[in-house]
């Protein structure tokens, strides 16, 4: 799809094309995280641990946000794809706006699950992923530019859930527009879910998890991130977290008359 031709952006079958890329982005950034330990001093405010001059956070929100306020002033949060996690970190860019089209309704950017991805992220995905429990190996910084760009990439995946809630309300406003007005949220998840795509989307992960994991010249199997741990994060949070972006878009959808 693309963001200059809102018609693209309103096509199911370019944004499911696009979130399947997105898998394999996402599997290659576990498969590198998995290359580090779990490194938990990285993800706690104790100065312990690790002292920061003039900060109160954790290793890895100290080396996120910088990266936030260096990203914002490039225009990435401009962009309907990319929602930060520290909002309040994010500077106006020096170049000029760019002007994309209106895409989405007018509160898009008050959508943003970031906090509970970070969450999810360091209490249960990590976990399963990083190559050692516990202890740290002291790749500090690796890990944790590691876990930005992994985040960034779920992150994104994730608010695309806006995209797909958009497109299933204009092909059928009236179902959606008495769903709203009901606040029927089951009725509402009930519709946006297809089982059908998930399935698929689970049977593939497994096999690209296994493929990419795994020397092409070798014999053996030697996976470097479980392919069962990819697949448990899908199924577990990323495709439930997109579901709860699409519903909070889609319950304030009348808000806006576009
Ligand atoms: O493709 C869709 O229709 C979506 O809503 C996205 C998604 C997903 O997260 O991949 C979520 C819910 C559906 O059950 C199927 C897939």
């Amino acid at each position: 799809m693309n963001f200059m031709d809102p018609e693209s952006v309103y096509n199911l079958s370019n944004i499911r094309e696009d979130l399947i890329r997105m898998e394999d982005t996402i599997i290659f950034n576990l498969i590198e995280r998995s290359d580090f330990y779990r490194n938990p001093s990285i993800y706690v405010n104790d100065s312990d641990k690790i002292k920061i001059p003039n900060f109160n956070g954790s290793f890895l929100d100290w080396l996120f946000q910088q990266h936030e306020t260096i990203e914002s002033q490039v225009r990435r949060y401009q962009s309907p794809d990319q929602y930060p996690f520290y909002p309040n970190v994010i500077k106006e860019s020096f170049l000029p706006p760019i002007k994309y089209p209106k895409l989405l309704a007018n509160y898009f950017r008050e959508v943003n699950v970031n906090k509970e991805i970070m969450e999810i992220y360091i209490k249960e995905m990590i976990p399963r992923v990083a190559k050692k429990e516990g202890d740290d190996d002291e790749n500090f910084g690796s890990t944790a530019m590691s876990d930005i760009i992994t985040l960034q990439s779920i992150s994104r995946r994730i608010h695309f859930g806006m995209f797909v809630a958009e497109a299933k309300f204009q092909a059928d406003r009236e179902l959606y527009t008495n769903l709203i007005k009901d606040k029927d949220i089951d009725g509402i998840v009930e519709n946006i879910t297809n089982s059908a795509v998930e399935e698929k989307i689970l049977n593939r992960l497994l096999i690209k998890a296994k493929t990419y994991g795994t020397d092409p010249t070798s014999h053996e199997s030697n996976n470097k991130v479980h392919p069962e741990a990819v697949v448990g994060i899908y199924k577990d949070w990323v495709i439930p977290l997109t579901k709860k972006v699409e519903v909070e878009y889609l319950l304030r959808r009348l808000e806006d008359e576009f």
